[in-house]
């Protein structure tokens, strides 16, 4: 008899730097997601496939759960939750060793899902995997008794405990996410590994070196506009506004003569080169749009859904 064959929708959730970013990247065996070792670098939605032989998992890669305080990141708590109710399972991303320093991190962590800034009414009504990463940085004793009092303490589907960036543990999260998905035929076909455009690709490139390359405030202020992607000439012709909300960051962005700047362009060309797999020239452009984080229509046209 054959294999039934599952099909359905994962949503990723978790605190900032539990490792999501690296999770989906890992799962997919190729790099979309922007990975930095800073808080809050994803804020849009991101979509990856996984493909098994039996299964196809449709992930969704969210902004890390946070206390909602500005107008963007009330949003970007919304997206998280957003993806858990369209989602057929969610996994609840933790970061084993932050759990186990603190007593109440599991409790906090969700209490954010359901803060009433986020426009909550309680969890969606969806099966919740807890998974425990960063095992690498825990001894295993210390790990199975967090695991057990995680169990005690929510009423979750499963409690699984890897390391992503080690590759540890991928296949029994896997599983457990099989597990909880519809009978049903892919939706993707097999050799698409991601629903994103190659515009949002450059654009989190850029974003991702300007989170390496600068400190304090600055990569949080910061959004990328794709104002020219032209594929018709080779190498192909990028051309990105960078949009801060002050100008000192414009001034920091470009720095001493364009040096900062010139960095950013660099590094970004490179690393959009090895995502896309051809060469690309790109113009960087900064822009100051005053307190744009804090203004609705400016982050309606960055794509972040009221
Ligand atoms: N030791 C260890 N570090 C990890 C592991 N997984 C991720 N990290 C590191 O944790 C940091 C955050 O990883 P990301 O994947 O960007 O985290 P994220 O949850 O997507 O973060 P946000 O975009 O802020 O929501 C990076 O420095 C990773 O290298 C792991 O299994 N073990």
């Amino acid at each position: 008899m054959a294999v039934a064959f599952h099909s359905g929708v994962a949503a990723l959730l978790g605190p900032p730097n539990a490792g999501k970013s690296t999770l989906l990247n890992r799962l997919l065996g190729q790099k979309i997601a922007i990975v930095t070792p800073r808080p809050q670098t994803t804020r849009n939605r991101i979509m990856g496939i996984v493909h098994g032989d039996d299964y196809q998992i449709i992930m969704l890669d969210t902004p890390g759960l946070h206390k909602a305080r500005a107008e963007m990141n009330r949003r970007m708590v919304r997206v998280a939750r957003e993806a858990m109710r369209d989602a057929d399972v969610t996994v609840f991303l933790a970061d084993a060793a932050e759990a186990a320093k603190k007593a109440d991190y599991l409790q906090r962590q969700l209490a954010l899902l359901t803060a009433p800034e986020a426009g909550a009414a309680g969890l969606p009504d969806c099966p919740l995997l807890l998974a425990l990463n960063k095992s690498d940085q825990v001894p295993p004793d210390a790990l199975h008794r967090l695991a057990q009092q995680c169990r005690a303490q929510h009423d979750f589907a499963g409690v699984l405990t890897l390391s992503a960036i080690r590759g540890e543990g991928l296949d029994a999260l896997v599983q457990a996410i099989v597990s909880h998905l519809p009978e049903g035929p892919p939706y993707y076909p097999e050799d698409m590994p991601a629903d994103l455009s190659e515009r949002f690709l450059a654009a989190e490139a850029v974003r991702e070196v300007i989170f390496l390359r600068t400190r304090d405030e600055v990569p949080y202020a910061t959004a990328v506009l794709i104002d020219l992607f032209d594929e018709t000439v080779s190498p192909n012709r990028i051309v990105a506004t960078i949009i801060v909300a002050r100008d000192s960051q414009k001034g920091i962005l470009i720095g001493r003569g364009g040096a900062m700047l010139g960095e950013i362009r660099r590094q970004a060309t490179r690393e959009l080169a090895r995502m896309l797999g051809r060469p690309v020239r790109l113009a960087l452009w900064v822009k100051v749009q005053k307190n744009w984080p804090e203004k609705n229509g400016a982050l309606t046209r960055l794509g972040l859904p009221e």
